[in-house]
């Protein structure tokens, strides 16, 4: 029997199924301990419990004298253990003696002589009546946490004022759960990054955006290559650099079955497994998910701007979340604002406004355009059958909102 000239296409997956797919695919990425100064945004893996008792030691909360019993004060010599009538000048923050009871601030007190002509401290007209009370102006050591206390708990994204309370606890290293780094490949020898494109040309629409998207979806983008319309250029963009260390790569173009789009002969030549080509939606129906044999994972956008961010947001978010060791991203329910047609096959992915809480497709959501997504309040998602006005459907809030 005569060969086919081409293999048949495996059918695509239903949107529902790749969406389960790309989450399922992946495992969490491990914890890992990076430096206070980098773990700002980063979802704290591990409780952190204070390394000694905050503050660690009795200080003054004011620049003065720390004194014990009551007035005159001789001056004693600095490290000693203060007897009652004694003094001795601190500092705020300033390690307290032992013996002392309180600080007398620099206001309250002057330096005198006694009768005998030795030099003493007295409270002068500005302190207040019994100033200082016991205690006053004295940090006790733990006053804030004792040692090995609970600071900040587990799961926590962390915020600069947590860093700051882990310092003071007397960490340098916070455990943080894993971030995916992305590296982004963008494809097409048209493409070009600024100005305005010549007839043929079009401009980058997704080195502005990608970026951001990315950051909302839980990763961090490491690297950007661009890549022209061959398999050698493709396959370079692919190649694993060392200096940007990828867990996953997100392609844009070249999904198509053209002489011009290498990314599935690219993919085949590195012996990558397909594990998602092409889903039953609309846009976005050429996305692809595989698998590099060194574990990074290949988000395949197609190169229309439309399609591209509803893939990522199909199945690009999941992944992203699953190895960020985040939930199934959140869905919402909409009630449908106006009458959608059927349409054979895929379930499509439409932009929508709410307008007095029902959602009505945005316009100019063709599949190369990005006015509709630009202007949305989310994306809906209506099933192959269409949606009647006044029904319920699932929805996504934007990555960005
Ligand atoms: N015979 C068929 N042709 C096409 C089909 C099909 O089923 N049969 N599907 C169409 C659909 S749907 C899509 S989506 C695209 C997918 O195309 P590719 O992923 O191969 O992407 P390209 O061909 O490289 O580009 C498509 C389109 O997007 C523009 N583009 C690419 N990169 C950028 C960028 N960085 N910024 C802005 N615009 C970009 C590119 O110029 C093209 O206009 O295939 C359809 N064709
Ligand atoms: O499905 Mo394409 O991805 O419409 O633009």
């Amino acid at each position: 029997m005569e060969e086919p000239a081409t293999a048949p296409r495996p059918l695509p997956h239903t949107w529902e199924e790749a969406r389960a797919l790309a989450y399922g695919v992946a495992q969490p990425l491990p914890a890992h301990d990076v430096p206070l100064a980098q773990a700002a945004g980063r979802k704290l893996a591990a409780d952190v419990h204070s390394l000694h008792a905050m503050p660690h030691y009795a200080s003054s909360a004011m620049d003065g004298w720390a004194v014990a019993g009551s007035p005159p004060w001789i001056l004693a010599e600095p490290g000693r253990r203060l007897s009652p009538g004694q003094a001795v000048p601190v500092v705020t923050g300033g390690l307290i003696p032992a013996g002392a009871k309180a600080v007398l601030r620099s206001e309250s007190g002057t330096l005198s002589t006694d009768d005998d002509g030795l030099p003493v401290l007295v409270r002068n007209g500005a302190a207040r009546p019994g100033e200082p009370k016991n205690g006053q102006h004295i940090r006790p050591a733990g006053q804030e946490a004792a040692a090995g206390e609970l600071l900040v708990k587990a799961g926590v994204r962390l915020n600069p004022a947590h860093l700051a309370l882990a310092a003071l606890g007397g960490l340098d290293f916070l455990s943080v759960l894993g971030r995916p780094a992305v590296s982004l490949v963008l494809t097409g020898d048209e493409v070009v990054s600024s100005g305005i494109p010549d007839p043929g040309h079009v401009r980058d629409a997704f080195s502005p955006q990608l970026g951001g998207v990315v950051e909302a979806l839980g990763g961090s983008v490491v690297g950007l290559q661009r890549a022209g319309d061959s398999l050698p250029s493709m396959l370079d963009a692919l190649a694993d650099f060392d200096d940007d260390p990828a867990d996953v790569v997100i392609t844009t173009g070249a999904t198509g079955h053209s002489r011009v789009d290498f990314l599935r002969p690219a993919l085949r030549q590195m012996g990558a497994t397909l594990h998602i080509d092409g889903i039953a939606m609309r846009p976005g129906h050429p996305t692809l998910l595989a698998e590099l044999p060194d574990g990074r994972f290949v988000v395949g956008l197609p190169g229309n701007p439309l399609a591209a961010m509803t893939s990522l947001i199909s199945i690009g978010a999941p992944l992203l979340a699953r190895l960020a060791s985040l939930p199934m991203p959140a869905t919402v329910e909409v009630v449908c604002g106006s009458p959608v047609k059927e349409y054979h096959g895929p379930t499509r992915l439409m932009p929508y406004r709410l307008l007095y809480g029902l959602a009505s497709p945005c316009a100019f959501t063709d599949s190369a355009m990005m006015r509709g997504l630009a202007a949305a309040d989310g994306i809906m998602v209506v099933p192959p059958h269409g949606a009647k006005m006044g029904e319920t459907l699932t929805a996504f809030g934007l990555p960005w909102a």
